[in-house]
């Protein structure tokens, strides 16, 4: 239980990558200023989270289970924290969907927005009424540099954070007026499960609906490409929970941002994936090694 003074802070999606690693870091508070409730849809996935958790377990963090995707659940879940009061909601369950829309089904689009969109929404409307009653509080929702701007390949998993930007930008005003803040995270590419689950789920494809350009432009030319980024510019779990932005990735962003009609994004994707593949892979490579130390390490020790 929460002593008086402390934050009370609840994690969605804590079984694994960033909401792990942002509950621990949080109920490791050198200043205990935080009591962390970690939640997780199947608690037989606590264990990873328990180990990194330590002394921290059973004191500053407890878990509860909750599945976004759930009436029920949400309401139960929250009807068991202590005079439902929680201070800080870490929107941070989500899940990605990779491939040629012709392949994907609806019934499939539906669950990435059924977590990604309406898991948050069905989050905010059971915990708002009593921040607002209380006139503080702050949501916290983890979007994604693709809540900013499309990847491609990534058509349906951008257009669930999109929509998360629209609906959170709309009710950051009125949520101002009770003294609540709303702060939405946007990391580019993290090593986490996310990763992993979405390369498993490739290896799966079939592709059915789709032609044969298309599948060879997403298995020969995307996908390679988005392995070298991964590998390039990829975060820890740890550089988010820590709040570290990633400056590899800020100048595409800043590309939507240069010029409003979206040409330059679009053109300068279209460029990189089709025109300058080789020489990505090569620009990747390089950056690689710039941002490891292997190159600073052999300029000091040439043995
Ligand atoms: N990794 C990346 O490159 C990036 C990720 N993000 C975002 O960060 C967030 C965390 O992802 P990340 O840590 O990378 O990925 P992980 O797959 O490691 O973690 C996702 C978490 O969400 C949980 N989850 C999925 N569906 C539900 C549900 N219905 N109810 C409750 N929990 C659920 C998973 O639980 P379970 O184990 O039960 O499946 C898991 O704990 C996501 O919102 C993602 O979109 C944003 C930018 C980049
Ligand atoms: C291939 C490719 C790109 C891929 C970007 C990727 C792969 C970003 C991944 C972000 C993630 C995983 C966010 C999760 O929420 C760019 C840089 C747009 C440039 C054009 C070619």
């Amino acid at each position: 239980m929460a002593n008086s003074g402390q934050k009370v802070v609840l994690i969605t999606g804590c079984s694994s990558g960033i909401g792990l690693r942002i509950a621990v870091t949080l109920a490791k508070d050198e200043k205990k200023r935080y009591h962390v409730i970690a939640t997780m849809r199947d608690l037989k996935k606590k264990d990873k989270l328990v180990e990194a958790a330590g002394d921290a377990y059973g004191k500053t963090l407890t878990l509860l289970p909750l599945d976004v995707c759930s009436d029920e659940s949400v309401k139960q879940c929250i009807n068991n924290v202590k005079d439902r009061h929680i201070d800080i909601l870490i929107n941070n369950a989500g899940v990605g969907l990779l491939g040629p829309v012709e392949s994907i089904s609806i019934e499939e689009m539906k669950k990435v927005f059924e977590t990604n969109f309406f898991g948050v929404v069905r989050m905010i409307k059971e915990v708002m009424p009593d921040m607002k009653k209380r006139r503080s509080g702050h949501i916290v929702v983890m979007s994604s540099v693709m809540g900013l701007q499309g990847v491609v390949f990534n058509d349906v998993y951008t257009a669930s954070k999109f929509a998360m930007e629209g609906f959170c930008e709309s009710m950051a005003v009125q949520l101002m007026k009770f003294n609540i803040r709303l702060s939405m995270i946007e990391p580019g590419p993290v090593h986490t499960e996310f990763e992993t689950k979405m390369m498993e789920d490739v290896a799966k494809m079939e592709y059915p609906g789709a032609d044969a350009d298309t599948v060879r432009y997403f298995k020969d030319v995307y996908l390679p490409s988005s392995i070298d980024i991964f590998e390039a510019m990829g975060q820890t779990p740890d550089d988010i929970a820590k709040n570290l932005t990633n400056s590899l990735y800020t100048p595409i962003v800043a590309l939507k941002y240069a010029d409003e009609t979206g040409g330059l994004s679009v053109n300068t994707f279209y460029n990189l994936l089709f025109n300058f593949g080789p020489l990505m892979h090569i620009t990747m490579s390089i950056l690689k090694c710039l941002t490891c130390s292997c190159l600073r390490r052999r300029t000091i020790s040439p043995n």
